[in-house]
């Protein structure tokens, strides 16, 4: 499915124009996962723009971060969580990257884990991005792999993960807070985040997923695989949609 843009859409409008075409698929009585990042919350302004609008109702929101959370509430948003609702029926999100198996790379936003759990116990998930997030192979565009650990002895794992990439020319960063590095970042979950930057992909992803998971310390990382079932990407000369299945 396409249509037609004009050029001069920012970065913004096409986040903006995938999140609210994701939108469409929530219906009245949904149980929604809101995302995280400066896509997510397009969406999350557009289902309460609609509650108030009586276009839909008995929405119940299952927020990824603290922060989508505080934007939830803020705009009168219902929120549950998995615990009272573990079956999700719908959830949105942006990526950082995203395959042509609709593979994903999350978590630079830091909020991964709870990402995972709830678009992994979701019916559908639908992420949103505009053209700057596809790539041909997952890890491998120079940017971050998030891998999310525990804060005891962080440097020993980060140490760790940078030797198991090696002939991906890895190099692991522990990820610092926004005051200019005089602070680690904390997840909402009270871990750390460790960054792999590589040079080459990283070959078959499960395999790189199996040998992180593997390692004592570590948490969990934002390879999302195989959880995706539809993507929405805007660009300048159109959006397009995907469905895994389809
Ligand atoms: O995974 C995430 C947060 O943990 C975000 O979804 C991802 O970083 C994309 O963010 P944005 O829409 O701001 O580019």
């Amino acid at each position: 499915m396409s249509s037609t843009f004009d050029p001069l859409l920012t970065q913004e409008d096409l986040k903006r124009i995938a999140a609210y075409k994701a939108v469409e698929y929530v219906k009245s009585g949904m149980v929604i996962g809101l995302g995280t990042g400066s896509t997510a919350k397009h969406a999350v302004s557009r289902i309460s723009e609609l509650l108030k609008q009586g276009k839909l109702s008995n929405i119940i929101g299952i927020p990824t971060s603290t922060t989508t959370h505080e934007q939830a509430i803020s705009l009168g948003i219902q929120l549950s969580d998995l615990d009272s609702h573990p079956i999700v029926d719908l959830s949105i999100d942006g990526a950082d990257e995203v395959d042509p198996s609709l593979n994903l790379v999350k978590g630079r936003g830091g909020s991964l884990l709870r990402e995972k759990m709830i678009e992994g116990a979701s019916k559908k998930f639908v992420v949103i991005v505009d053209e700057s997030k596809l790539v041909k192979h997952i890890g491998g565009s120079g940017l971050a792999v998030p891998v999310e650990v525990v804060p005891f002895c962080c440097d020993f794992t980060r140490g760790k993960l940078e030797e198991m990439f090696k002939e991906a020319g890895c190099t692991a960063k522990l990820r610092v807070g926004g005051d200019g590095g005089k602070t680690v970042a904390v997840t909402d979950n009270g871990n750390y985040v460790v960054d792999l930057y590589l040079e080459k992909d990283l070959g078959d992803l499960e395999t790189a997923s199996e040998k992180i998971l593997r390692l004592p310390g570590v948490v969990e990382h934002g390879m999302f695989l195989g959880i995706a079932t539809t993507l929405i990407v805007a660009g300048k000369s159109g959006v397009t949609v995907r469905d895994r299945f389809g």
